[in-house]
């Protein structure tokens, strides 16, 4: 049931830059993420990949912690990831930087292949990609360079005043947690999300879960979807 049919290697050495923006050309990153992705070597399995949506303090990271712990997925937080390359200083580190403190969103092409890179990395084939896709266009360059569509899609339904009282308490020190940001973030996502919930619930794969309660009755609302998958 976890299984796919197609394997990402293949279908990563097949893609192409064909998904151009100007933002990305900004960055000038899709042809060296390509040429690296060209080199990965090929994975074990075709991966099961649930997208995680939700906005910010939602609970994402909450849950695909629970979700990894009872289930054995692999998690891949979007957001860790860009973090990881500001603070491996790369060479779009301080690009990513900016782009994250003013709560937009960063080009598909960077997050995509950063993200695929870590699905390549793992031996597991059961991929939690979390806070992602951010808008239709992340959506769609994923698709395409995978070449398939996620298996499951959870969308944790939260009112904004929790989401910013949420964050606000985070207290993990990150560069968007204040209230500017959040302000900004919100408006990204009230208008990029609901075209990739739309989406996905006329595929039938998308699971909206009310966000607001304790982690642990959320997580008995998240259990069934996966307990039902693994049957
Ligand atoms: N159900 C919940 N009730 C109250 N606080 C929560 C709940 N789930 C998560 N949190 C807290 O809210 C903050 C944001 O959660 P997080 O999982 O980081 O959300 P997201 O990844 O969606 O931004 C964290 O400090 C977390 O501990
Ligand atoms: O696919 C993604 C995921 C994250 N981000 C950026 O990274 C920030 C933090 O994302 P994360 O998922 O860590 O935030 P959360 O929703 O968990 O608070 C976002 O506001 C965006 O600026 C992005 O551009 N694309
Ligand atoms: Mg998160």
């Amino acid at each position: 049931m976890w299984r796919r049919v197609a394997s990402l290697s293949p279908l990563i050495s097949h893609s192409k830059p064909s998904i151009h923006n100007q933002a990305a050309s900004t960055f000038k990153i899709w042809e060296s993420f390509t040429s690296q992705s060209e080199t990965v070597t090929p994975s074990k399995a075709a991966p099961f990949i649930t997208f995680v949506l939700g906005g910010p303090g939602s609970g994402k990271g909450t849950q695909c912690a629970k979700i990894v712990e009872a289930f054995g997925f692999t998690h891949v937080s979007a957001g860790d990831l860009l973090r990881r390359e500001i603070a491996s200083n790369s060479a779009y580190g301080a690009v990513i930087l900016s782009t994250i403190r003013e709560g937009k969103i960063v080009p598909s092409q960077v997050t995509v292949q950063l993200i695929l890179k870590e699905m390549e990395a793992s031996d597991n084939c059961k991929f939690l990609i979390d806070g992602f896709p951010r808008s239709e266009e992340n959506r769609k360059a994923f698709e395409e360079v995978i070449g398939a569509e996620p298996d499951v899609v959870l969308f944790f339904d939260c009112p904004e005043q929790e989401m910013v009282k949420r964050v606000l308490n985070r207290n993990q020190g990150r560069v968007d947690d204040n209230i500017e940001t959040i302000k900004k973030r919100l408006e990204v996502f009230d208008e990029l999300n609901w075209p990739i919930v739309n989406y996905y619930t006329q595929r039938g794969k998308l699971h909206r879960i009310n966000a607001v309660g304790t982690v642990d009755e959320i997580f008995e609302k998240v259990r069934p979807i996966f307990a039902a998958l693994s049957k």
